[in-house]
């Protein structure tokens, strides 16, 4: 669970369903330049505990890019806060900080069980020691290893190997992994590729449940129908740019958006 936050945390509410106005991350003129690219620019973008906030925007708009400069992986200018703490330096000290994130390419270690995935996340936070697990010290899940399966309806899988699951499933593993490590905003990189409708959808409320335990969730999707009924408020880059914030009625409406975007997949 989240740290408790300051008091001079508690601004800009959000704007629909009943998340807690709480600001988790906050990023301030995050700009991202690969050579003549201009990947991110001046990306103003806030997630409060127990909201769902949607990144959305064509192909090349900048998402990743966004996720990789807030978790450490790209270089950028600007700022990042996580829970009123100013974030700086790499992957690995962002990740201990409470940020933890999936990749469009699955990560998952397929020679070990489900389990054995998030106890190596485990460790890679500090949660365990490679001594321990050695010495059998660490077997079996971890209070918090548990919760996380637990919160993704895991458990009863947790003996099975990644790929004797359903593509579903294998991505809630996937997120059981990033929010191991006291996490308190997990960004999900277009979690739904590759699922069906049906997986979609319980994808979303899975993706619910996470926000309701009091973290945020930054959701980057093509998947329309995922974004627009289970996030609280959506923020659609084109270019790199913010080209529109707000809550799924008013992004859907917004002639920039559905010209730059939505009018291609919506
Ligand atoms: N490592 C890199 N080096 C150089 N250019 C890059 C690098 N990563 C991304 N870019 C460029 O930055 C821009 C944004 O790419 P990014 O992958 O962030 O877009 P995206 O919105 O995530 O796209 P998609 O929806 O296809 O995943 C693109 O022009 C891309 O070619």
């Amino acid at each position: 669970m989240p740290e408790s936050p300051s008091p001079t945390l508690r601004k800009e509410p959000a704007v629909s369903g009943v998340p807690s106005p709480v600001e988790l991350l906050r990023t301030e003129n995050l700009s991202v330049r690969y050579g003549g690219v201009t990947a991110n620019e001046d990306v103003c973008l806030s997630v409060h505990a127990g909201e769902v906030v949607a990144l959305i925007g064509p192909n090349g708009a900048g998402k990743t890019t966004f996720v990789d400069a807030v978790t450490g992986y790209a270089p950028s200018s600007g700022t990042v806060h996580l829970d009123d703490k100013k974030l700086t330096g790499g992957p690995h000290k962002r990740r201990r900080a409470g940020l933890g994130r999936t990749w469009q390419a699955g990560e998952l270690f397929d020679d070990v069980t489900v389990a054995d995935n998030i106890a190596v996340a485990a460790r890679t936070v500090g949660l365990r020691t490679l001594g321990a697990d050695l010495l059998g010290r660490s077997r079996g899940s971890r209070p918090e290893e548990a919760e996380a399966l637990e919160l993704l309806g895991l458990t009863d899988v947790a003996h099975r190997h990644p790929s004797e699951l359903s593509m579903g499933r294998q991505k809630l593993v996937g997120v059981a992994r990033a929010l191991v490590g006291n996490t308190s905003v997990v960004l999900l990189d277009e979690p739904a590729a590759g699922l069906d409708t049906h997986e979609s959808r319980q994808l979303g409320h899975d993706v619910r449940r996470v926000a309701a335990s009091g973290r945020g969730v930054l959701l980057i999707d093509h998947d329309m129908s995922l974004v627009m009924d289970f996030a609280d408020r959506i923020y659609v880059l084109d270019f790199g740019k913010v080209i529109a914030s707000g809550t799924p009625a008013e992004v859907r409406s917004d002639a920039r958006v559905v010209a730059a975007y939505l009018g291609g997949v919506a």
